[in-house]
């Protein structure tokens, strides 16, 4: 299949005539862009594997995502279930694996615009937890939708209206001892006529800032019994005559977290930070706006070095945050299957890798496609842009699973404690035995940056080692500031607290390092691709580079960096713009989005901004030709007014009626084999 024709995917009738302004952007390929495509799919295969599932969308109107912009919540909503149900017919009938790449495709094609997230959350957690007659007993009914499960573990609870069950985390008072978090599969509604079951209440938790297609409710439970085998028991069990028995660590129960940590990071948090950088990238080579010289004709916006430095940080975090993903996940592999054969020795480690990456991907991913659209004007506020739903579903990342403050002061925590470490066992056999996350720590030498032009500031082993330094001396920092605290006369908690932004601050720097480092480490892997690997070098300086301009503070503090020495870092990052933006339309196709799934106005691949966006407005209800009629016959302001209170009625919150409550179950039944 050639490529274009795959990108090409609207069908418009100018589709085919690319916009000359974004063609010239392609004619200069200083290296292969299919191949990096390859690279980021991992393989060739997967390319060819997405497109084929890509191309199952493509032309069937009923996975069309353009007219979710002109509905209501429950219209979203319930377009977003018909797609679920469609596509599990569709795995259905093509026999797709069960845990094969097909359904993670087909969802990314579908922009992931289909309900029952929080579904495939409990699943998992169910896996996680369960022994192997509770997967057995309860994986197969949720994977067939026989019950639908929720995932319940804030006060308040996140449960939705579909749900019949829920997975809520709870602590265990066994024998009057308190045991901790564990999970407890709760029936919650009948599943012949979805009512609540006695003791249950459940419903819409109203409107939100965005996700409209996500079933997010409230849940309480008032002296509601729950079997005994309904506890999930891979990790801890209780006895019929009450004994409790605890296979892992306390923290194993915490699994679920970890596995859905990871999860989001690649299947939202990254791709919506990809697509918000193809948009706006290709809509900055199309807006002509102001002249560079007053002879020149209009200057393509990407050509000023403000629209550069905006969408090109952006860019190279995508590329960034792919190769730490990468690294998480073979992580993520080998210490979930130990921790499922009970050996927990690497958990306290993944735990940090996954909570430290979701803490820093969905703040900088919040951040960068925030960016994007302010890159994009007036047109970046049109949800019609594509980027209002990225930035409201990118924003919600940085709250659920974990708040990312939170987050940072749990990496903190391990962070103290492996300085600690270091502390009690000086000397050289101290490195062995911490985690190799933060075997930095014993191995920064220099107390003063050797660099001595700009260069230099270009040289991986420069920038990676001022960022292993002032991430070590942060911890450091904080770790003697709790000292301090502690030694006069401040207990640990209060310690813990007046040292707290300290410590966010170095947990911060610790994954900056972190994630320089693995883009470094992926980048020197690329030796037989020159091509591909100079581009991505250029990424990942200006990735190091820019965290250093923008943090400069913390590397001038202790003399690290001289004044002189962050300006070579800003000449060696100035050049580093202009060096990228004539790759940067490249760089973005090779993400390999299809039109269907930008589902922009501005961003597809042909360029053809205007006769989209305004063909895409004329959908607007607004436009109605009656109503416009009507309010054009309106004689004055008084008459006008009292109009528009009778044409536009208020939207029903869900779930608030009988009318409503049929609509959950005929979801439910819809979703039923
Ligand atoms: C469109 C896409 C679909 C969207 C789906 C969205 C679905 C969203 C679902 C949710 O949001 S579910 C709710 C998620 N909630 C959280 O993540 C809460 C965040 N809080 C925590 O993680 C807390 O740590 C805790 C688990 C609630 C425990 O808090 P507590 O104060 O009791 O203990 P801590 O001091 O924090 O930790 C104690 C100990 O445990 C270690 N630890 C914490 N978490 C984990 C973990 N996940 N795995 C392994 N270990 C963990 C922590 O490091 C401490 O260790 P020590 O220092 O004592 O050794
Ligand atoms: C879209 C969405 C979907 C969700 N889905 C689910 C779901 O399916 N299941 C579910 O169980 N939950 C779900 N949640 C809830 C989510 O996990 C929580 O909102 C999140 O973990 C934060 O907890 P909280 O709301 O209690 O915030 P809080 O903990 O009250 O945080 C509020 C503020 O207090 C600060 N704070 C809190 N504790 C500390 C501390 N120890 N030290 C310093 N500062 C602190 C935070 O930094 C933050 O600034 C969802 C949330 C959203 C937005």
């Amino acid at each position: 299949m050639s490529s274009r024709a795959h990108r090409v995917s609207l069908g418009d009738s100018w589709s085919q005539r690319v916009h000359p302004d974004i063609e010239s952007e392609r004619r200069r390929q200083a290296f292969d862009v299919e191949r990096l495509t390859n690279l980021l799919d991992r393989g060739a295969r997967n390319t060819t594997l997405r497109r084929e599932v890509e191309s199952l969308f493509r032309s069937d109107p009923a996975f069309s995502l353009v007219n979710t912009y002109f509905m209501t919540q429950k219209e979203h909503f319930q377009a977003a279930a018909q797609k679920r149900f469609l596509l599990h017919k569709m795995a259905q009938r093509l026999n797709w694996p069960e845990d094969g790449l097909e359904i993670d495709y087909a969802r990314r094609a579908l922009s992931g615009d289909i309900i029952l997230g929080v579904h495939t959350v409990a699943t998992k957690a169910i896996i996680s937890l369960g022994s192997e007659e509770q997967i057995a007993k309860w994986v197969p009914l949720c994977k067939t939708y026989q019950i639908i499960a929720t995932y319940a573990q804030t006060e308040m609870g996140h449960v939705g209206c579909l749900a019949t069950h829920a997975i809520v985390m709870a602590q265990l008072i066994c024998s009057g001892a308190k045991r901790g978090m564990h999970a407890f599969v709760v029936p919650i509604r009948s599943p012949q006529d979805h009512t609540p079951l006695p003791g249950i209440t459940a419903g819409d938790i109203g409107p939100r800032m965005g996700l409209e297609n996500a079933d997010n409710g409230f849940l309480q439970l008032d002296h509601v019994r729950v079997p005994r085998e309904n506890m999930l028991s891979r990790f801890a069990q209780v006895l019929p005559d009450g004994t409790y028995i605890r296979c892992g660590t306390a923290q194993s129960n915490y699994l679920p977290m970890v596995v859905t940590r990871v999860d989001i990071l690649t299947s939202v948090v990254l791709p919506s930070l990809q697509k918000a950088c193809v948009i706006a990238t290709r809509y900055s080579v199309i807006r002509r706006q102001g002249r560079l010289r007053p002879s020149d004709p209009e200057a393509k916006i990407l050509d000023y070095q403000t629209q550069q430095q905006k969408l090109l940080f952006p860019l190279a975090m995508s590329y960034a945050f792919h190769f730490q993903a990468v690294s998480l996940l073979e992580f993520f592999q080998h210490a979930y299957n130990a921790v499922q054969s009970n050996d927990t020795s690497l958990l306290p480690e993944l735990h940090v890798l996954t909570t430290g990456s979701k803490a820093m991907m969905t703040d900088f991913c919040a951040y960068g496609v925030e960016l994007c659209r302010r890159a994009c004007g007036g047109h970046g506020y049109s949800k019609l842009s594509g980027l209002p739903s990225l930035a409201t579903q990118v924003v919600a990342s940085c709250t659920y699973e974990g708040e990312n403050t939170v987050l940072y002061l749990q990496v903190a925590r391990f962070l103290m404690k492996n300085y600690q470490q270091i502390w009690e066992t000086e000397g050289a056999h101290s490195q062995r035995s911490l985690p190799q996350s933060v075997q930095y720590f014993t191995m920064v030498h220099h107390d003063k940056c050797p660099a001595q032009n700009a260069s230099d500031f270009l040289l991986p082993e420069i920038y990676t080692t001022a960022w292993a330094h002032t991430a070590a001396r942060l911890v450091e920092d904080s770790a003697r500031h709790l000292q301090v605290l502690t030694q006069s006369g401040a207990d640990q908690q209060d310690a813990w607290n007046q040292t707290s932004v300290s410590l966010v601050q170095a947990a911060k720097a610790h994954c900056y390092y972190v994630t320089v480092k693995s883009f470094q480490d992926a980048v020197k892997k690329l030796d037989s691709e020159p091509a591909i690997q100079l581009v991505l070098k250029r990424l990942c300086d200006l990735f190091a580079l820019h965290g250093i301009l923008a943090d400069s503070g913390i590397f001038l503090y202790d003399g690290f960096l001289s004044g002189p020495q962050v300006d070579m870092v800003r000449t060696a990052y100035l050049d580093l713009l202009s060096l990228i933006r004539k790759d940067a339309v490249l760089l973005t196709d090779a993400f390999d989005f299809t039109d269907q799934c930008l589902n922009s106005a501005l961003g597809c691949y042909d360029g053809n901004v205007y006769e989209r966006l305004f063909q895409w407005a004329q959908m607007s209800p607004n436009n109605n030709s009656q109503m416009e009629a009507s309010l054009s016959h309106c004689q004055d302001m008084e008459q006008r007014n009292s109009l528009m209170t009778h044409t536009v009625t208020p939207r029903d919150p869900l779930h608030t009626n009988a009318a409503d409550k049929c609509l959950s179950s005929s979801l439910v039944t819809l979703l039923e084999r």
